[in-house]
């Protein structure tokens, strides 16, 4: 199956932009050198190569932010953006409508924390744009389902990628946003093994093309993203502070996770951008990401196919601080409501901003083997357990959060217990899935 992914999942290239640049006709520059024929043939020639190396380079596969597969797939999949028509959507969909509201561009929109951030944001009229390449690192139609619920609630998301300056350019030109909210990444701890130029491209290029295109905007928005927890590594400090270690990583993702705090501080430090980087702990809920283990869990059970059930060196447990969506959602909208403010403008800075890093988590680690228990009585289906010694390959043994800053910082008090918490999951997946529980042996539901 994996062999299926493309070596930078779903990164669509979006077509050229389709606002125009105000060139010098090649003939204004030939008619000055009208008295020499023979300079005058050279000028041409060479403004002919030129334009052709230029138009090579312009339009191969190949230039930088994009790799050859997305470059392949832009020919084909290209999304068109631009034009008065789409123009209106947008403005339409950042408008805000109530007194002191915010006008968000959140990225990575249609996964799993960008939708229900999204929603939120709207429900309590705050202007919102989506931004999301729909790739298909996990099954796209769960994206294409999580956009129909947004556009429902009045969300218009744009298709297209981080990596794309143009698009992200003409967005803030259309729209003076006052945040960007940027969820899109390459998630996932496991898969970094296997593709790790898709975490590279998103995770970091995707990261420095966002706040490239944030400190020119004028005026600047302030940015709050999503960092991880996996950035604590092998820290066994607990509960996980602030101000504990984060330069073990266990794991290119983590590692990625970590370059973008430090590129955060660069673009504060130069920029004037106020930045605040959310440590969010294994976020779970209705809506979900199938490649996370509550997730698949469900699903296996549910069709009686094994499951592995991770351990630590001795037997020991392996552990999560396992954090509710909508306890995220009020983790996020506390940080975009206190973000500060960026100084700059036009790419100048004027004087310091915050950067800012919270803990999101719930404060109550819950053993993996516990969370199939939960499972198995909601679901009503016995697993079938194997344990097995956890993989090499990016896992760290436990996570726990302390949250005290974000409690003093942005008033964030989780609410939702793990078993509260999948009672709503499972309900949620079984009315998504209506026929995953009957058809017994079926996973291609997913
Ligand atoms: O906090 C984060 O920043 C990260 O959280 C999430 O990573 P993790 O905490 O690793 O979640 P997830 O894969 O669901 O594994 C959960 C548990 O099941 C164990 N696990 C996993 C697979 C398996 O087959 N068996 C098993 O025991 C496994 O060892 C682990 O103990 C996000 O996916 C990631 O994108 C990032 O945001």
């Amino acid at each position: 199956m994996m062999d299926n992914l493309p070596s930078t999942p779903g990164k669509f290239k979006v077509d050229k932009p389709q606002y125009h640049h105000h060139h010098h006709h090649p003939r204004q520059l030939i008619l000055r050198w009208h008295h020499s024929p023979l300079l005058s043939k050279l000028v041409v020639w060479s403004i002919l190569a030129i334009a052709s190396l230029l138009a090579f380079f312009l339009l191969s596969p190949t230039t930088p932010n994009s790799s050859s597969t997305s470059g392949r797939r832009s020919l084909r999949n290209a999304a068109p953006w631009g034009g008065p028509a789409w123009e209106k959507r947008v403005r339409s969909s950042a408008r805000v409508r109530r007194p002191g509201g915010i006008s968000v561009l959140v990225t990575g929109a249609a996964g799993f924390v960008g939708t229900h951030v999204s929603t939120a944001l709207k429900r309590r009229g705050d202007g919102v744009l989506g931004l999301d390449n729909f790739n298909d690192y996990y099954d796209p139609s769960l994206k294409r389902a999580r956009q129909a619920l947004l556009s429902r609630a009045g969300v218009f998301v744009v298709e297209g990628d981080v990596n794309d300056g143009p698009l992200l350019h003409k967005l803030f030109d259309v729209v003076p946003f006052t945040h960007v909210m940027h969820l899109a990444a390459q998630a996932g701890v496991r898969y970094a093994m296997t593709n790790p130029s898709s975490y590279v491209h998103s995770n970091v290029a995707g990261l420095v093309s966002v706040l490239e295109a944030a400190k020119s905007a004028d005026p600047q928005p302030a940015v709050v993203w999503a960092s991880s927890s996996s950035v604590y590594g092998l820290n066994s400090h607990v509960p996980f502070s602030e101000v504990d270690r984060t330069d073990r990583p266990a794991s290119l993702y983590a590692a990625t996770k970590k370059a973008g705090e430090e590129i955060a501080h660069v673009y504060n430090h130069i920029y004037g951008l106020a930045i605040t980087g959310l440590r969010f702990f294994t976020v779970y809920g209705p809506w979900g990401r199938p490649d996370m283990a509550y997730f698949f869990f469900t699903r296996d059970i549910l069709c009686s196919k094994p499951i592995s059930i991770f351990e630590g060196p001795n037997h020991a447990t392996v552990a999560r601080d396992f954090t509710y969506i909508d306890d995220i959602v009020s983790g996020c909208l506390a940080s975009l409501d206190n973000a500060g403010k960026s100084t700059g403008s036009g790419g100048k800075k004027r004087g310091s901003a915050p950067l800012r890093v919270y803990n999101l988590g719930n404060t109550s680690p819950v053993s993996v083997s516990h969370l199939v228990s939960i499972l198995e009585q909601l679901l009503k289906v016995k697993a079938v357990r194997n344990v097995v010694k956890m993989p090499r390959n990016g896992d760290v043994q436990f996570t726990h959060a302390n949250i005290s800053l974000a409690q003093r910082g942005l008033g964030y008090h989780p609410t939702t217990d793990l078993n509260t918490g999948l009672k709503k999951f499972v309900r949620w997946y079984l009315d998504y899935y209506p026929t995953s529980s009957s058809k017994k042996g079926s996973s291609s539901a997913i």
